[in-house]
């Protein structure tokens, strides 16, 4: 057999199947090694039927087509994708130490040095993201995934296959990360990427989104008022970057480029820094 020739298709017999990693409304995500290479992967498996019922099929391709083409450390790469007669499977790189939510969760909150290292790689992508033309990578921690070296790396769960422990809802989908144009069903544009940014900076500093609140009505104003509180804990300059993300129009938000280089960011993010090795020793209290 000609060793050479392009493997035109991948099957699920190219696989040996690991753990679930995650399971959600239209399938689930198996740790998985290719056999030849023995590659580790993430599969992520998802039911035609649930797509077709759902009629997100067209979202799915569009999902598909968009992370084939992304190539960037701070991305969640795709490999590939194949179908059987019931599912399609889509073949993820595998982020070694899971979701940013989770490790959220355990350490409470992250200093002001962890946090601007995961603002400026995050940053660093939405520009590659942006760049392509792709928007609305729908930026929050349940979809930011930490790899093997804690980088950050942004994995669109669009069709929300979640851990098991998946803290919010996700189909109704929790408002805190909306922008105002987005709660008021305006086309949204590059820019409410850039709020998520700015609603993403404060959580990882607080522990909690800032328009968190009991009653989505609650949010929803808060979100249209701009009404944050910041505990004293929290630098001046954070303070400042997250003002200038933070921002009800649009076009005055600030623009990506210039986040790489808010004081805020060069202070505690220096480039050729390694990302923050995560010790459970050093645990908020
Ligand atoms: C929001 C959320 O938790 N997403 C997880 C989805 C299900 C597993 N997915 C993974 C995907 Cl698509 C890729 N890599 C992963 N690594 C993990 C993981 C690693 N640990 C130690 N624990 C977990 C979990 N999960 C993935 C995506």
């Amino acid at each position: 057999k000609n060793t050479h020739d392009k493997k035109n298709a991948w099957a699920l017999t190219d696989f040996d199947l690991g753990r679930a990693l995650g399971k959600g409304k239209f399938g689930n995500v198996y740790l998985a090694r290719e056999k030849e290479s023995r590659y580790v992967v993430a599969l992520k498996v998802l039911f035609k039927s649930q797509i077709l019922d759902a009629d997100i099929e067209h979202q799915v391709r569009r999902e598909v087509e968009i992370q084939c083409r992304l190539r960037h450390p701070n991305i969640l790469r795709m490999y590939g994708y194949f179908h059987d007669e019931k599912r399609i499977y889509l073949i993820l790189e595998y982020a070694k130490h899971g979701a940013l939510y989770v490790l959220l969760k355990q350490r409470g909150r992250f200093d002001e040095k962890t946090a601007a290292i995961y603002i400026r790689d995050l940053t660093k992508a939405l520009i590659y993201c942006h760049a392509k033309k792709v928007i609305h990578r729908d930026i929050k921690p349940e979809n930011i995934l930490i790899g093997h070296n804690w980088e950050l790396k942004i994995a669109d769960f669009g069709w929300s296959v979640h851990s098991p422990s998946s803290r919010r809802m996700t189909l109704c989908g929790t408002l805190d990360y909306l922008s105002p144009e987005m709660i008021e069903g305006k086309p949204h544009t590059y820019a409410v990427d850039i709020w998520s940014l700015g609603v993403l900076c404060y959580e990882l500093l607080v522990g909690l989104p800032p328009f968190d609140a009991k009653h989505s009505n609650q949010t929803y104003l808060k979100i249209r008022y701009v009404i944050i509180k910041y505990p004293e804990y929290i630098s001046e300059k954070a303070k400042d970057l997250m003002s200038k993300l933070l921002v009800v129009v649009p076009e005055h938000r600030l623009p990506l480029t210039s986040v790489l280089q808010h004081p805020w960011i060069l202070e505690n993010a220096p480039e050729g820094v390694p990302p923050p090795v995560f010790n459970p020793e050093n645990l908020h209290p």
